[in-house]
């Protein structure tokens, strides 16, 4: 996958830490350090730019040890990014915990998910095919 990196001083290309890591760590590719106020959302640019390969996505994910241990996560849950997207990969980060959290330059904030992903074409019917489940959903099965 081509990869365009700034700020080159400071970050190598992507990379999985171990040898069955689903995602690749992103980087906050800040200036100065940036602190996160209890339930404030910041917008933090990583310095890495895609060119993801059409019919898949990037899924920018929490890193659960920030979850757990600081209450950082994303404010969009996960992140989605487009295959045509040229723009810097960018993490909208929320802390959930009531301390201030930091943000220093080169913390890895998030991780990278690639996923293969299938475009629907809609054909507009009247009626559905039935199933045992019908309409049921929300705890329609009991909790
Ligand atoms: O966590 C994220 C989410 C999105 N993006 C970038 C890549 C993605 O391709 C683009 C658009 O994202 P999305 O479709 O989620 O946002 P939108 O609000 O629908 O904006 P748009 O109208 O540009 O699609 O923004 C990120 O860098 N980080
Ligand atoms: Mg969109």
């Amino acid at each position: 996958m081509k990869v365009k990196i700034i700020n080159k001083s400071s970050f190598s290309l992507p990379e999985y830490k171990t040898e069955g890591s689903a995602g690749m760590d992103l980087y906050a590719n800040i200036e100065k350090p940036k602190i996160l106020r209890p339930l404030e959302r910041a917008l933090i640019p990583t310095g890495i730019f895609l060119s993801i390969p059409f019919g898949c996505e990037g899924q920018v994910r929490p890193r659960s040890g920030l979850a757990l241990k600081h209450g950082i996560t994303l404010a969009n849950a996960i992140g989605t990014i487009d295959s045509d997207y040229r723009g810097e990969i960018k993490v909208i980060l929320i802390n959930l915990s009531n301390e201030d959290f930091v943000i220093d330059k080169g913390d890895r904030i998030a991780q990278l998910i690639f996923v293969k992903y299938e475009k629907a074409d809609f054909v507009e019917v009247n009626s559905l095919d039935n199933t045992e489940r019908g309409q049921g959903g929300f705890g329609h099965t009991g909790y």
